[in-house]
């Protein structure tokens, strides 16, 4: 069986049959032109009942947030405000009277964007739930950030903290356990109720810059690889830089360390920016609050990312989660 990376090239289309398409496969979402002020956006994902949520680590509420918020982060990651979304629902017959509930978590998160729910489609499902979303956002002219937009000399960036989603689901799982209640109740949270970063994308799209951002749901060594890939650089990250959450630092350092790298589903910005404009971006974040970390470096070579740990450098492979793939390390 392919990977789910190879799957998705091979079926890259030849040619674009409109000129107003800027960015199709290959992004967070595709991007398009409607007028000569905005830019649209549209994107897609699904969460499948046992890959990305089972009975025991999700309530109907939090997929119904989770799946929205999975959607909204990548329109984030294209610099765009989200603004519609559909939702395809094929459910086995135990999860309808949970419908409602999954609707009321992607109510609460959407209506913080004053997002509308435009339309969707229902089925029954013999194997398990799954819910796909379709979320449309704009973005002002010029104002989209691509995985294609990093070049050597940019400085690597990261907003919040990484790898406490994945440190929750293990303590849902029972992998792990930790004595410190209020940690505990916090890494859970941010496995079930992501939050997408809109305001930080509201925050870059305000600095006159050139940026490439990727979402990180697979984790940060497969996001960073998407960036080196689209970009044709090498990204170079220091790990003493990596932001650790104090809840996440209730856990061993080798727990930490895989969470933090392949995780994933953190839902947080990796962005790479010019050196020359790195002291407004630190500025603006400060002034409004939203945690930003530089974590790194691009520099001219292969399409690599490397991860220096104490002055000892060795290759950061895409580590993450993969589709199709085995994802223990
Ligand atoms: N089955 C598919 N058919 C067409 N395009 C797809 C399919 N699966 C993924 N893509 C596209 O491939 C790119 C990468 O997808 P994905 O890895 O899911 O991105 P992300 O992690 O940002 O959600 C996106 O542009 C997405 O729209
Ligand atoms: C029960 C369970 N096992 C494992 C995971 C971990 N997990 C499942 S999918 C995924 C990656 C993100 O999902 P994906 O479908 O790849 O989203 P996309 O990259 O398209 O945004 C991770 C880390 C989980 N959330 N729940
Ligand atoms: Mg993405
Ligand atoms: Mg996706
Ligand atoms: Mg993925």
């Amino acid at each position: 069986m392919v990977d789910e990376f190879s799957l998705i090239q091979s079926i890259q289309p030849k040619e674009k049959r409109h000129k107003d398409l800027m960015t199709g496969i290959g992004d967070d979402a595709a991007v398009y032109r409607t007028d000569h002020h905005a830019e649209q956006m549209i994107c897609m994902d699904t969460m499948t009942e046992g890959i990305h949520f089972t009975s025991a680590t999700m309530k109907a509420y939090d997929i119904g947030w989770k799946a929205l918020a999975a959607n909204i982060s990548d329109i984030a990651a294209m610099g765009g405000f989200p603004d519609y979304y559909l939702v395809s629902v094929a459910m086995p017959s135990e999860w309808s009277s949970e419908m409602k509930e999954m609707y009321r978590g992607m109510e609460d998160l959407g209506s913080m964007f004053q997002m509308d729910l435009i339309g969707g489609d229902t089925t029954s499902s013999r194997s398990g739930l799954v819910i796909t979303i379709t979320a449309v956002g704009h973005a002002e002219q010029g104002k989209v950030f691509l995985r294609s937009g990093a070049k050597p000399g940019d400085l690597v960036f990261v907003t919040g903290y990484l790898g406490e989603s994945a440190a929750g689901l293990a303590l849902l799982l029972k992998d792990i356990d930790i004595n410190d209640q209020k940690a505990k109740h916090q890494l859970i949270k941010s496995h079930q109720r992501p939050m997408p970063q809109v305001e930080a994308a509201r925050l870059l799209r305000g600095i006159p810059s050139r940026f490439a951002v990727n979402d990180i749901s697979d984790g940060l060594a497969s996001e960073a690889n998407e960036i080196a890939e689209a970009s044709g650089v090498t990204i170079n990250i220091n790990y003493q830089s990596l932001p650790v959450s104090k809840s996440l630092s209730q856990l061993d350092a080798h727990d930490q360390r895989r969470f933090m790298l392949s995780g994933g589903e953190d839902y947080q910005l990796l962005i790479t920016a010019p050196e020359e404009n790195s002291e407004v971006l630190r500025d603006v974040f400060m002034k409004h609050g939203v945690l930003l970390t530089k974590i790194g470096v691009v520099t001219r070579g292969r399409p690599e990312v490397y991860l220096i740990d104490k002055g000892t450098k060795t290759l950061l492979t895409k580590s993450g989660y993969n589709h199709f793939k085995s994802n223990k390390e």
